[in-house]
């Protein structure tokens, strides 16, 4: 029934018959097979993704009662599923997402006993061409992947689904219930359930509440009250020094930023002297002072390994990014030996360290601020609802700019690595350039814990976080690339349950020949570039090798990542042409000033 007049499809019909192994059966035609596998006449699996098939589906597919896997995704299929789709039973894996298919899913589909997958999103090409009615609330076994999204089914969301990501239900605007919206009688149902007793308790408790958060209005105002009278004292006579003090969102901030939380970093910097000032790297003297830093306002990014970071927006509207060193044991000689070491770490793909200060009480390194943020926030933020879609070339991009990044500080000595190389430590420019940070911290400061263990990206042979190496920075590097291919962070709950790392997950996918189900979602629609990006799977796969040895040098991956994604990387680099000058604030508002340290 799947006869056509494509070479491919008539393979496949007389492949059915007998026992075959079909791979890239039509080299010739822009598409291609990515497997029919059959099993003494049986067939266990049909994977015909974005091969422009279209029509309805052959009747005949629900006599291949072994199936365990169907996909189908990315074509022009139209028409209803057919109904013999229940005598699947052997259906572990069924992949429908991306054609026309309209009509309501039928029951027995979603109560396959044996289906872990479904995937029967994007179905939306037009009005009368998606899925319709409701998802039943069926008893039937969890399943590992379930995905609806872009269709026009309705109804509730039934309990079993509840738990799952709100991105499988979105794009159904008939469609409620967790995670989505609560449907409208949910909550008048819930409303009316409510005793007597249940609204004198909250009434009770609102005014208890109320009464405290007022108390403790009136003792933060007094303490306040305090703090400013200390600040009319004279210098000498001020009680704190190099205190990062909490403030409300005011006009005084001249912030921006909505409900984050906004600080300002004070100082007694009065005392003056040579050892109280901002140290500047480069041929420049004085780019700001410390008072106009500590008048910045500043907006906490996050509490890292070493300390708080903070984007500091200076008066005249340019912003650095300044972290705030703890546990620095170094003495103030090495301190200031070891950061000009750093300082002198210049590279177009590390994040620039415009200079340093250190008081007893206080280390601050400054950097320029990156305006896209992290990669990990790029990927993960927010559960990665509403993330902005990162396509192949810039993800390309990324792990070549981060590659050349680490490799140029693997080039300073056989000693000089990174330490903690992980998605929160590539930083991206508005062209989402990759910029590497925190290079250089692991020779100042004591990490106040090991999380590069805790979140996934340690090597194996690491137990010591101070003791770190070349060899362990391109393990780090390898999560992360398996990170940008996957989507995946290494935290990832559903690995982390079952006590499975990054690398060994992508394994176990691959050899259930699930090779293309292990990158992320986006990137399953640039089906022309799926060799790029199997190759690129398989270096990082090279780079988390248990064994060191076995790994391959940083610069030998950066040139690989290279060769792999020549095509891809030529397209990114004509993109970002016209863009080359719009870096950051930093560059921009200084560059007179500054011009010795671009250069470098
Ligand atoms: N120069 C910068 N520009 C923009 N954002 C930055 C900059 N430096 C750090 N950040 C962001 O600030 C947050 C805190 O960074 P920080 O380096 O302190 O911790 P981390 O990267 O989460 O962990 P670690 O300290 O282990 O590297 C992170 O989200 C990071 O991406």
């Amino acid at each position: 029934d799947l006869a056509s007049d494509r070479a491919g499809l008539l393979l496949l019909r007389s492949a059915v018959g007998g026992r075959t192994l079909l791979w890239n059966s039509t080299q010739t035609s822009p598409c291609s097979w990515t497997g029919v596998v059959c099993a003494s006449g049986r067939v266990i699996m049909l994977r015909l993704p974005a091969m422009g098939l279209s029509g309805s589906l052959p009747s005949g597919l629900g006599n291949l009662t072994e199936l365990q896997t169907l996909s189908l995704r990315f074509n022009a299929l139209t028409g209803r599923i057919p109904e013999d789709f229940a005598n699947l039973k052997s259906l572990r894996n069924l992949y429908l997402q991306g054609n026309f298919f309209s009509g309501e899913v039928s029951d027995s589909v979603f109560a396959l006993q044996n289906l872990v997958r479904l995937n029967l999103g994007n179905n939306n090409f037009s009005e009368r061409n998606n899925f319709t009615g409701s998802i039943p609330d069926l008893d039937a076994p969890p399943l590992d992947q379930f995905n609806v999204s872009f269709n026009s089914l309705t109804g509730s969301i039934p309990n079993r689904f509840s738990r799952l990501d709100r991105t499988a239900f979105l794009g159904n605007s008939q469609l409620c219930g967790r995670p989505l919206q609560l449907c409208p009688g949910t909550e008048e149902k819930k409303k009316s359930k409510l005793s007597g007793g249940a609204i004198a308790g909250i009434v009770i408790g609102s005014v208890v509440g109320v009464l405290l958060i007022l108390l403790l209005l009136f003792f933060l105002c007094r303490k306040r009250n305090k703090k400013d009278e200390n600040e009319t004292l004279p210098p000498e006579k001020r009680v704190v020094e190099g205190e990062v003090v909490s403030r409300e969102k005011s006009n005084e901030s001249g912030g921006n930023s909505g409900s984050v939380e906004k600080s300002e970093v004070r100082s007694s910097s009065g005392g003056g002297g040579d050892n109280k000032s901002l140290v500047f790297f480069g041929n420049v003297s004085r780019v700001f002072s410390l008072d106009e830093l500590l008048r910045a306002s500043a907006e906490v990014l996050g509490k890292g390994t070493f300390g708080t970071t903070y984007k500091a927006t200076m008066e005249m509207g340019a912003s650095v990014a300044v972290k705030r060193l703890k546990d620095v044991t170094a003495t103030e000689k090495e301190f200031r030996e070891k950061i000009e070491q750093v300082g002198k770490m210049v590279h177009h793909n590390l994040v620039p360290l415009r200079g340093y200060f250190f008081s007893r009480d206080e280390k601050l390194v400054v950097y320029d601020y990156m305006p896209m943020g992290s990669l990990s926030a790029l990927l993960h933020a927010n559960g990665g609802v509403g993330r902005t879609p990162l396509n192949w070339e810039t993800r390309s991009a990324i792990a070549l700019g981060a590659a050349r990044g680490i490799a140029y500080i693997h080039s300073l000595g056989p000693t000089s690595s990174h330490g903690n190389i992980k998605s929160s430590n590539i930083l991206l420019t508005k062209t989402f350039e990759a910029r590497v940070s925190d290079f250089g911290l692991a020779y100042l400061a004591l990490p106040t814990s090991t999380p590069n263990r805790v979140s996934g990206y340690c090597a194996p042979e690491v137990t010591d976080a101070r003791k770190i190496s070349q060899k362990a920075d391109v393990y780090s590097f390898g999560i992360m690339l398996l990170e940008l291919l996957t989507g995946k962070a290494p935290t990832h709950s559903s690995l982390n349950d079952e006590g499975v790392d990054l690398p060994r997950w992508v394994q176990s996918v691959i050899q259930d020949e699930w090779n293309t189900e292990v990158f992320d979602m986006e990137l399953l629609r640039y089906q022309s570039v799926e060799e790029e990006m199997v190759k690129l799977l398989q270096l990082a796969l090279e780079c988390t090798a248990q064994y060191p040895d076995k790994r391959p040098s940083m610069d030998v991956v950066a040139s690989k990542i290279e060769e792999i994604c020549h095509p891809s990387l030529e397209k990114e680099e004509e993109k970002n042409h016209d863009f080359k000058d719009a870096d950051n604030g930093f560059s921009q508002q200084y560059h007179s000033v500054d011009s010795g340290v671009s250069q470098a």
